[in-house]
């Protein structure tokens, strides 16, 4: 259950479920991403950060060509670090033309502003890429919110389902982990962010159908987190 009574220094949140809806990343970004993969290792493949990235994948699956893994793990919904790189990177194009807006629930962008406004360090952990959390909230629905953030996580500091990932953030930040809060729609993320000692709540929002695990605080909008936790309004 999360912790209660210490003042929270600092907010991270995750995306899909929690600022975003399921739909959008599932029936938006990872559609687009698996439609232009192949022009994109076309175009991109020889340069050395993609590169490197394609060795990655071909480590991990030796016996499959990259561009097939590539493209089963988006089928999968997989979480792996150097598909997440490469989505990103070819969602920069969709966000830069206006093909891409980043979704954000509309009780998400007030909230972030106020308590950015009110001193509140505002971060992101996301199994999407640093770039593609930079540019979700960097071309979102109610604007750029990126300048709100002051820092971004993925799975490159660890799963999102490992104490010893938030354990590292918390470092990273520098705040006691009583003093962070962490929000997520995953149970299993919320479990191993409180194993590492952070504040925990679960959002549960009707419309993307997340089942209330009982065992963090929960809130159904970014307003019942800031009202559960005393957070600016
Ligand atoms: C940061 S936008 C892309 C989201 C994404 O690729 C993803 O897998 C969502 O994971 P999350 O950890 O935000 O639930
Ligand atoms: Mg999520």
């Amino acid at each position: 259950m999360a912790a209660r009574g210490a003042a929270v220094g600092a907010v991270v949140t995750d995306v899909e479920g929690t600022t975003t809806s399921i739909a959008f990343v599932k029936d938006s970004l990872f559609p687009f991403a698996a439609a232009h993969l192949d022009d994109f290792l076309d175009a991109h493949g020889e340069e050395p950060e993609v590169s490197a990235l394609l060795a990655e994948v071909e480590s991990e699956v030796p016996d499959e060509e990259p561009r097939a893994t590539l493209h089963r793990w988006i089928a999968e919904d997989r979480k792996a670090t150097p598909l997440k790189a490469i989505q990103g990177m070819i969602w920069r194009a969709g966000y830069a033309d206006g093909r891409l807006h980043g979704h954000l629930w509309p009780d998400v962008a007030p909230c972030l502003r106020a308590w950015a406004a009110g001193g509140v360090a505002l971060y992101c952990y996301s199994s999407g890429s640093e770039e593609a959390q930079r540019l979700i909230f960097g071309h979102s629905v109610a604007g750029d919110l990126a300048p709100l953030f002051r820092g971004y996580f993925d799975t490159r500091i660890g799963g999102k389902r490992e104490a010893a990932s938030y354990a590292a953030i918390a470092a990273r930040l520098g705040l006691p982990a009583g003093e962070i809060l962490f929000l997520s729609d995953v149970a299993e993320e919320l479990d191993a962010a409180a194993a590492a000692g952070l504040a925990t709540c679960q959002l549960v929002r009707p419309a993307d159908g997340t089942v209330a695990a009982g065992r963090h605080a929960e809130a159904a909008d970014f307003p019942a987190v800031a009202a559960r936790f005393g957070l600016p309004r």
